[in-house]
């Protein structure tokens, strides 16, 4: 039969060290049963990456969390993207990247690059060495003050967006207390969203506008454009914060690291693709069974939820030498810290372009960083992210 690992991946405990039930899970076998919530969960990399790429078996359609969209109505109208299928999936997918491309990108870095210049500069008006907390002034303010204006946001009710991904990222997991809190705050965010969505509402010649024109001219009606500009605004903050906020603490745990990034700042984009793999924000999250199969063995029967583990594939000695090394020079392509297959993040030229100006600013600007005092963790069902960040900065 399959191993029963009798951990609770969603408790606080767990969340707020995920590393020993990582490695019970790897060594349980290659699919591993969880009583607590009668799933699967695949934690090899060999495995995580069989179930996205087997798409049609292990769909998204029916939900990415714990719920089957089957048995239980969605918490909100499923998205074109993360909760579809193909043919439907395709689609969008084809929408999406007909403006989230690297042409995109390639137009946005100036502007993304010389905001992370002001931002670095700015920490030292007063003084050299100075003590921030890197989440507040460096990790969340940064994607705060480039995705918005690029999605064309109105100025006023920012504040909504990192309550609102919150909101989805606890969603896919259990109603725990982390679940309910969320929902709680991320309910008072999500008119804004909402209204933030409907097509006319974001600024002429931005990014939603734009992709609202590319959904029309695909045949979408007006509700399914608006979901599609929903997609970003929920996964387009709160992974990119997580990701930087990682960023930060493991180049101040790893002063070898910072060195050698200091040495050769254009090492900043390969930063942070390894903290990605090292950390990955998003830790888990979920497939549905959609025909009886078989994985390395193992039956799951139709009607399934298999949680994937990426933080654990991304760990996984079976695929990685030193795995749990943190080495910026090290070639962390293959990782799953953006997802495998059809459904690999569509962000990540984004996320990775705000990382690469970020660090990349640190690495020109600032001689040493370090982390004085205890980070703080931000619990979440899904993601793994900091709080608090206490630091010392002493400019170059
Ligand atoms: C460090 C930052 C990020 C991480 C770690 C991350 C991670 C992921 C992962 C693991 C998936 C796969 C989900 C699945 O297979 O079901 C995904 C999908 C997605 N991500 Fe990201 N993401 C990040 C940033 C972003 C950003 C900045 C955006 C938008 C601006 C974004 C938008 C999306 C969307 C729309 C999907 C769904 C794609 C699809 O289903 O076809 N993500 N992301
Ligand atoms: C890692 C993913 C689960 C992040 C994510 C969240 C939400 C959406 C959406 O399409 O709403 C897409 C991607």
């Amino acid at each position: 039969g399959v191993p029963a690992v009798d951990l609770d991946p969603f408790s606080d405990e767990t969340l707020t060290d995920p590393y020993p039930m990582h490695e019970a899970l790897r060594e349980a076998g290659p699919v591993a049963w969880l009583p607590q919530y009668g799933v699967y969960a695949v934690a090899r990399y060999d495995e995580v990456v069989h179930v996205l790429q087997n798409h049609e078996i292990f769909v998204s359609g029916r939900g990415v969390g714990l719920s089957d969209y089957q048995k239980e109505k969605p918490w909100r109208p499923p998205s074109l993207l993360l909760e579809a299928d193909p043919p439907q999936h395709t689609q969008a997918r084809k929408v999406a990247t007909s403006v989230f491309n690297p042409k995109t990108m390639r137009q946005i870095r100036a502007e993304f690059q010389d905001t992370a210049n002001r931002m670095v500069d700015d920490l030292f008006a007063e003084d050299s060495t100075v003590e921030i907390d890197g989440v507040a002034e460096l990790a969340a303010a940064y994607p705060l003050s480039v995705f918005p204006d690029f999605i064309g946001l109105s100025e006023t009710g920012r504040e909504n967006l990192l309550p609102y991904g919150n909101m989805a990222f606890n969603a896919f997991g259990p109603q725990n207390h982390l679940y309910d809190r969320a929902m709680e705050t991320g309910g008072q965010a999500a008119p804004w969203i909402v209204e933030q969505c409907v097509v006319g509402t974001p600024k002429p010649g931005r990014f939603g506008a734009t992709l609202h024109e590319k959904a029309a001219e695909a045949g979408m009606d007006e509700d399914e454009a608006a979901r599609l500009l929903r997609s970003f605004l929920t996964a387009g903050v709160d992974t990119t914060v997580h990701g930087i906020g990682a960023a930060l603490r493991e180049l101040a745990e790893h002063p070898e690291q910072w060195a050698a990034l200091r040495q050769d700042p254009s090492k900043a984009r390969a930063a942070f693709d390894e903290t990605v793999r090292y950390v990955a924000p998003v830790q888990t999250f979920f497939r549905t069974v959609n025909e009886d199969t078989e994985v390395s063995g193992v039956h799951l029967p139709e009607g399934s939820k298999i949680l994937m583990f990426l933080a654990a594939a991304n760990r996984d000695p079976r695929h990685w030498e030193d795995p749990d090394t943190f080495d910026i020079s090290r070639q962390a392509s293959g990782h799953v810290g953006f997802g495998f297959g059809i459904h690999s993040c569509v962000g990540q030229i984004m996320a990775r372009l705000e990382g690469e100006c970020l660090l990349g600013a640190l690495a020109r600007k600032v001689a040493s960083i370090e982390v004085v005092g205890e980070p703080e963790l931000q619990l979440n069902n899904t993601l793994r992210g900091w709080e608090r960040l206490p630091m010392r900065l002493t400019a170059a």
